[in-house]
């Protein structure tokens, strides 16, 4: 990924919220509400500790006290007025009926709490939607996020899928969502808000005194230097941990799916060796990123700690020599310490733990930059019907990153309704010429065409629902059975299904079973046998009603008896459709209208059983030693 700016990666990361942008209007409408009665009440500092100092105030004054100058030490500061309160004393003037109202609400304990206690509604209203509405859109943009990785993930390729570790996929939109979230936590909650605090808080310690809010702002450079230098550690290491996570992830994912493996060969302490040797790893990692992120914290709090004393000891100073007031200084302390020192924090420490969930997110932007090899050209057509047959033209196939082609110059005619066989040798590259028409890959060489269009110019979409694909290995979701069936045509009706289920043999028991088709067939099928998780499979092709058919191994590891069953269904099948069958079993196919045999990626002889025999050639080899190995 390009090493993209600090900016532009949390843009990207608030791109996400676009469609919530009216939720985010409002809590950032709420926000400033919030700040501004936060502020309101903070001012009202001043006023009660002068007059406590002053002896003025009581629980009900009901002396007036002048409209303007409401200050009890304008004698002790007659003489050292700064430039800022007598804009402070000229604006109030010209704008007397805020001097006025703020005479009112300041006039006694009593009116000062009335005043709070009216703002005490405010804060709640703005305070409970603003968080609710910042957190609406934080957990909408992780589900908007992870929605999209799906998006541009399930169109990708075979290829695609087949290059990346699961464990790795499955972490990015776990782990590395998550820690994205808390990103968005921190935008939302702090970027947005925080800065608002800080603004409202100087304003109030200007107000208050801005001898003292000058010296303040030096303080923030320095905290932000160290945040800075560390931030890219952080995200650095963040980056690191995430990737060993992922590692982790995968490695518990492959022990939990071959775990009945695991156990034959008793590979458990091995296999706890290896897990535990990844988690040191994430661990070391993790924790170069924690003694990163301390090191900024307590770096922060040393340079406050120092701060907070040189404020003392001049705040101290400048109310000694009749500069301010308490009240002043007290109203300063609090709009520093409360909202600009909080905010600072808050914000260094943002920045920092930004950094670590942009190190998350960009491994998950990462999958957004992966481009799929496999799309409709832009004049793709729609297959209505398939009229001639499935033709192959010169094609020579090598799988990504090698060299050697798998596919070598394959020129092979498939006429609508035939049904063909391919034979031959492990490796020989039978499976991958199946996995051609499906368009998994595209020929490196050459082309494929159905009724002379190619198969790059036919949309996807159009061209897989004229296919069903029976596999050696069948996949079955962990739901019921009757969605596993539907799982061929989503619109189907019961009777479609329990029709379908018949012509694969399987409907008689399914009916024995206690939940009959609301059985669920647990992880991957494990509640069902080998066979017949093949006819739940044989079903699901029926109900499809694809008119081509590629059945890879579909039969090769049953026994006897399933190996009929599956046999007979896969005739139902078989009717009157355009079949490609990859077989090892060569029992099983000698009817087949055409046999190919392939060798080392080409195909070197064709023609049926009886003149393949005929011929004796490499068919006939592998037909007799199919045969002696049956017999003895
Ligand atoms: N996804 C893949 N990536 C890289 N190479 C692959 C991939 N799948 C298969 N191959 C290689 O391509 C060659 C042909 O494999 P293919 O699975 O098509 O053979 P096959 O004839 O179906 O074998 P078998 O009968 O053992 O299933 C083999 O050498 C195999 O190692």
């Amino acid at each position: 990924m390009k090493n993209t700016s600090f900016l532009s990666e949390c843009g990207k990361l608030l791109s996400f919220a676009k469609p919530y942008w009216r939720q985010m209007a409002i809590a950032i409408g709420c926000m400033v509400l919030y700040t501004a009665a936060n502020g309101i009440q903070i001012s009202l500092i001043k006023p009660v500790i002068d007059k406590l100092v002053s002896g003025e105030l009581t629980t009900a004054t009901t002396t007036a006290l002048p409209a303007i100058d409401i200050d009890p030490q304008t004698d002790l500061k007659k003489n050292t007025r700064s430039p800022l309160s007598e804009f402070k004393k000229n604006t109030l003037n010209k704008f007397s009926f805020i001097g006025k109202l703020r005479e009112r609400m300041t006039r006694s304990f009593t009116s000062i709490g009335i005043v709070i206690a009216i703002l005490a509604p405010v804060i709640f209203f703005t305070s409970y939607f603003q968080q609710y509405y910042r957190n609406f859109v934080r957990w909408a943009v992780v589900v908007n996020i992870r929605n999209k990785v799906c998006d541009h993930l399930l169109p990708q390729p075979l290829s695609f899928f087949e290059n990346r570790k699961s464990g790795d996929l499955l972490s990015r939109l776990t782990n590395d969502v998550a820690v994205t979230q808390a990103g968005l936590k921190v935008l939302f909650d702090e970027v947005l808000f925080l800065p608002m605090q800080l603004i409202c808080g100087l304003v109030l310690a200007f107000y208050f005194s801005w001898k003292l809010s000058l010296f303040s702002l030096i303080i923030f450079p320095v905290v932000f230097i160290p945040a800075v230098l560390i931030g890219k550690k952080i995200k650095r290491h963040g980056k690191g941990s995430l990737r060993h996570l992922s590692e982790l992830t995968d490695a518990f994912r492959e022990i939990f799916a071959g775990i009945r493996i695991v156990k034959s060969f008793r590979m458990e302490d091995e296999e706890r060796r290896e897990i535990h040797f990844i988690g040191e790893r994430f661990l070391r990692r993790t924790l170069k990123m924690v003694k990163a992120k301390s090191l900024n914290s307590s770096t922060n709090e040393f340079i406050y700690a120092v701060g907070l004393a040189a404020m003392v000891i001049l705040g101290g100073y400048v109310v000694m020599s009749h500069q301010i007031t308490p009240g002043e200084l007290g109203g300063f302390i609090t709009a520093i310490g409360f909202m600009v020192i909080t905010s600072v924090k808050k914000i260094a420490k943002s920045y920092t733990g930004l950094q670590e969930s942009l190190a998350g997110a960009n491994r998950v932007f990462e999958l957004f930059n992966i481009e799929s090899n496999i799309k409709d050209s832009p004049d793709a057509v729609t297959l209505e019907k398939i009229e001639e047959g499935i033709f192959f033209n010169n094609v020579s196939f090598s799988y990504e990153g090698k060299k050697e082609h798998v596919l070598k110059n394959i020129c092979l005619n498939i006429q609508k309704g035939e049904v063909i066989a391919i034979v031959g040798e492990s490796g020989a590259g039978k499976s991958t010429l199946v996995n051609l028409i499906s368009r998994f890959y595209d020929p490196t060489e050459g082309s494929i065409a159905i009724d002379g269009i190619d198969l790059r110019r036919i949309k996807r979409e159009s061209l897989l629902s004229h296919m069903a694909l029976v596999t050696q290995q069948t996949f079955l979701f962990n739901r019921s059975l009757y969605e596993n069936i539907l799982y061929g045509r989503r619109d189907a009706t019961m009777e479609e299904i329990q029709h379908a289920a018949k012509a694969a043999n399987i409907h008689e028991f399914i009916l024995s079973l206690p939940e009959t088709y609301d059985t669920i067939v647990g992880e991957m099928g494990v509640k069902l046998s080998g066979g017949q998780r093949q006819r739940i499979a044989i079903a699901r092709a029926i109900l499809k009603n694809a008119s081509i058919l590629l059945l890879d191994e579909a039969t090769s590891s049953l026994d006897y008896e399933s190996e009929k069953l599956v046999q007979d269904a896969l005739n139902n099948l078989i009717a009157g459709k355009t079949t490609i069958i990859v077989a090892h079993r060569l029992s099983t196919i000698q009817h087949c209208d055409r046999i190919i045999v392939m060798k080392q990626g080409q195909i070197v002889e064709t023609g049926s059983h009886a003149s393949l025999i005929h011929d004796d050639g490499e068919y006939k080899r592998v037909y007799q030693l199919h045969s002696n190995a049956l017999h003895t």
